[in-house]
């Protein structure tokens, strides 16, 4: 075993990006707007509406407007951090009311669960928040994967292409970056994390663009 953990993104790499693009960003399409007027004074939506407002430079902007900026941000998929902390609770009903669950590839959720045996420390890092991210696990295909996970990280460590996120994550791990593997479908988030010595493996299974990473077409093909 060459490494003692395993960072891996989510949208392309464990997941399918239609699943993201297609049954989760919908869905925050469809249902925000009303979440969001019907509890836009609840404390964990008005904090996120402050943040938001100040994004936008409008403290004053009004709940529609609001809304209106929320929707641009999710057609043009931007990593905005108090977006991607509104949508993780919109899904949160969305799984708890079973209109769908946490897609993984099979070979994802296998590995996944014969490298926590065989003792690598598991984390994620998505821009999808920490919330988001925990839910997709629990309520996966193939149950509740949460607790194969050491932890979870999201944008509030940095975007994923900046080295500076990476160097957060690995201060929080602890551990040499030589020892810690990065997985993503995107080259420049591994070149970041390739950066500070992290080793990387770019997942191509769908039509990702390769860079100079080593490359697995599933996660059987990843050496760890
Ligand atoms: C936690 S699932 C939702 C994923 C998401 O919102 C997203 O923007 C995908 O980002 P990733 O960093 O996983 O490519
Ligand atoms: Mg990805």
């Amino acid at each position: 075993m060459k490494y003692r953990a395993l960072i891996t993104d989510i949208e392309g790499t464990t997941s399918r990006i239609a699943f993201v693009t297609e049954v989760l960003f919908p869905y925050a399409t469809e249902h925000l707007p009303d979440f969001i007027r019907n509890r836009q004074h609840q404390a964990e939506v008005a904090l996120e509406l402050t943040a938001i407002r100040q994004l936008m430079k409008q403290p004053e902007a009004d709940i529609e407007a609001v809304i209106t900026q929320l929707h641009r941000w999710i057609a043009a998929d931007e990593k905005v951090t108090p977006l991607k902390t509104l949508q993780g609770l919109v899904w949160r009903l969305g799984y708890q009311q079973g209109h769908f669950t946490g897609h993984l590839y099979p070979d994802a959720a296998e590995q996944l669960k014969q490298w926590h045996e065989q003792g690598v420390q598991l984390y994620v890092y998505s821009s999808g928040s920490v919330e988001a991210q925990k839910l997709l696990f629990r309520y996966s295909d193939f149950g509740d994967l949460t607790p194969l996970f050491s932890g979870y990280f999201d944008t509030r460590v940095g975007a994923k292409r900046d080295i500076s996120s990476y160097a957060a994550i690995l201060q929080h791990l602890q551990l040499p970056p030589g020892q810690v593997l990065f997985l993503s479908d995107i080259a420049a988030e591994l070149d970041a994390a390739r950066a500070l010595g992290m080793a990387t493996c770019q997942l191509i299974r769908e039509q990702q663009t390769p860079g100079d990473h080593n490359i697995a077409e599933d996660f059987y093909q990843v050496e760890i």
